[in-house]
């Protein structure tokens, strides 16, 4: 027997912050959180179609490097549109899941996968999984003997986690909000997102400001051997 700690669940977010959250890009999310909101490392592996965003509040996992036993307890009690995030010391040698975990998941209306470790069954989590991110690949597979904990803290590839923080993921990684924070960085996001269009209309048009390289840097011109 193994014992893992349930902490109490967060509240589900309003499905409007999830909304306007889905609009969003993982970049937009991080440039505008100090640019460290995102887990480093954790990318998409499978089930991402181009172009898709996944959001959703975290349901925190804790598991020792290499094995799942909270992890599929983990995929029990988890509520529709939660996103499964799974800190397993980031370690690549071992799968913490596969296709037949993340058929389950799809099953139970689990937004999204992410594991700070390694994943396998590649092609099958791609056929029947949600969005799955993950820090690698690794056919060896899970012990299943614990420990770990449920809906706490968690350390995702450097960054704190906590259970209910919101999620976005996307061709580029993922981003994590911490929940208290979450109106306040998604604003910030859509108007980073209109200022980006703007430049976006400016390179179209041939308008795009320049004058700040120049105005940054100090260019030694090197004359030209003869
Ligand atoms: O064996 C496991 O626990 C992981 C796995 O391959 C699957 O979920 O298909
Ligand atoms: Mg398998």
């Amino acid at each position: 027997m193994s014992e893992c700690v349930l902490h109490q669940a967060a509240e589900m977010p309003a499905r409007d912050l999830l909304d306007r959250l889905r609009r969003l890009e993982t970049s937009l999310v991080s440039d505008v959180f100090g640019r460290w909101a995102g887990a480093a490392g954790i990318s998409p592996i499978a089930g991402l179609p181009s172009g898709q965003v996944v959001v959703g509040p975290a349901f925190t996992v804790r598991t020792r490097p290499g094995d799942n036993l909270v992890v599929h307890k983990a995929l029990d009690i988890a509520r529709p549109g939660e996103i499964l995030v799974v800190a397993a010391g980031g370690q690549r040698d071992r799968a913490i899941l596969g296709g037949l975990m993340g058929q389950y998941a799809a099953s139970r209306g689990i937004a999204a996968l992410v594991v700070d470790g390694a994943v396998r069954d590649r092609s099958a989590l791609d056929k029947s999984a949600p969005p799955v991110f993950a820090a690698g690949v690794s056919h060896l597979g899970p012990y299943k003997d614990g420990p770990g904990d449920l809906r706490c803290r968690v350390s995702l590839g450097g960054v704190a986690v906590a259970d209910g923080d919101l999620v976005i993921g996307d061709e580029d990684g993922i981003a994590t909000i911490p929940r208290s924070r979450a109106e306040e960085i998604i604003a910030a996001a859509e108007a980073k997102r209109l200022a980006e269009e703007a430049e976006s209309e400016a390179i179209s048009t041939g308008s795009w400001d320049r004058s700040w390289i120049d105005a940054s840097l100090t260019i030694r011109e090197v004359p030209a051997a003869r």
